[in-house]
């Protein structure tokens, strides 16, 4: 840590996220519109057991998913956004969550991270080792936000202090394409650079289950493939990613399983070539126009 240590957690959602501990921006801070920061405080109602870890379930391979989530309900207000959904990932897997603007992803994913909790339904995430080791999530926010005088070294090693492991930031930062940018303020940093910021700091830590929203927004083409292929190392060495993007062709060339969310319920889910082969279309994106019923974003 430099001279400039930052004093407080950045000001959005949480990044590695741990049961209990430590207490970070998740509790303190949100991107969310209606101050629903008290939600946070519901994460316990989300995760009954956390130590015992999801039940195994025979369409997981390997048996026992990193992260489950089972009979997702949630409403704001009249608007219904989820309505009973339930999502295994196994480990190593990386599942592309797609759908319309509105149709419900970034809340999904808000409860997956167990950055704020479902009104019906829990999620459960297994823990790092058999031996009651702690279930961490690393997430990346659609917005994520920092300090803006602190440097992005300065930034991740801020996050490092909130995780077991010794976390090598130089390193973390030439995985997202930030090695060149390491001394630079966060206030300087473009709108892709600020996201890669936020994919390293989801990555801090090393956890067994990474949830990324809309991680390619804003990264040039360059870029999206290079986070496509981080994406990709993470699962070879047995990460379980949950992303959403409207990428689709990425998402088609990376996913191991597509879900495509409308109407508060999974319209369609399985791998992108079973997926696209359902409707008889010839790729994602032409499947995509096909599968979900939304012209325009109603508010749901
Ligand atoms: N905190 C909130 N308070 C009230 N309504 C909300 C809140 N968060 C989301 N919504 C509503 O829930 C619905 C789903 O929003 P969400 O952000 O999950 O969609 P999304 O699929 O991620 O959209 P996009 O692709 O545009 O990012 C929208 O109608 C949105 O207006």
């Amino acid at each position: 840590m430099t001279d400039h240590e930052p004093t407080e957690p950045a000001t959005d959602e949480s990044i590695t996220m741990s049961n209990r501990e430590p207490a970070t921006t998740a509790e303190t801070a949100s991107d969310e519109p209606t101050g629903e920061n008290a939600d946070a405080d519901a994460d316990a109602d989300a995760d009954p057991d956390p130590d015992l870890g999801p039940e195994p379930d025979p369409n997981v391979e390997g048996g026992r998913p990193a992260i489950a989530a089972t009979d997702l309900s949630h409403a704001f207000g009249d608007v219904r956004v989820l309505d009973g959904v339930s999502l295994s990932v196994a480990p190593g897997e990386i599942v592309a969550l797609v759908g319309p603007n509105g149709s419900g992803k970034s809340t999904l994913l808000r409860f997956l991270a167990r950055v704020r909790a479902p009104d019906e339904g829990t999620v459960t995430v297994a823990s790092t080792d058999a031996g009651g080791g702690r279930a961490r999530v690393g997430y990346l926010p659609q917005q994520p936000g920092f300090r803006a005088g602190f440097s992005a070294a300065d930034t991740l090693e801020f996050y490092a202090q909130f995780v077991d492991e010794d976390v090598d930031v130089a390193e973390v930062l030439e995985r997202v394409g930030l090695a060149d940018a390491a001394d630079r303020r966060v206030g300087a940093l473009s709108g892709g650079m600020t996201r890669l910021l936020g994919l390293g700091r989801a990555l801090v830590g090393d956890p067994a289950v990474v949830v990324l929203d809309e991680p390619a927004s804003g990264l040039d083409p360059g870029m999206v493939e290079r986070l496509f292929d981080i994406v990709s190392a993470l699962a070879d060495a047995g990460v379980a990613v949950v992303l959403s993007s409207h990428n689709l062709g990425p998402v088609e060339r990376t996913a191991d399983r597509v879900v495509v969310l409308d109407g508060g319920r999974f319209v369609a889910d399985g791998d992108p070539r079973a997926v696209v082969e359902s409707v008889g279309a010839a790729d994602l994106q032409t499947a995509f126009g096909d599968l979900v019923a939304t012209e325009e974003v109603t508010g749901r």
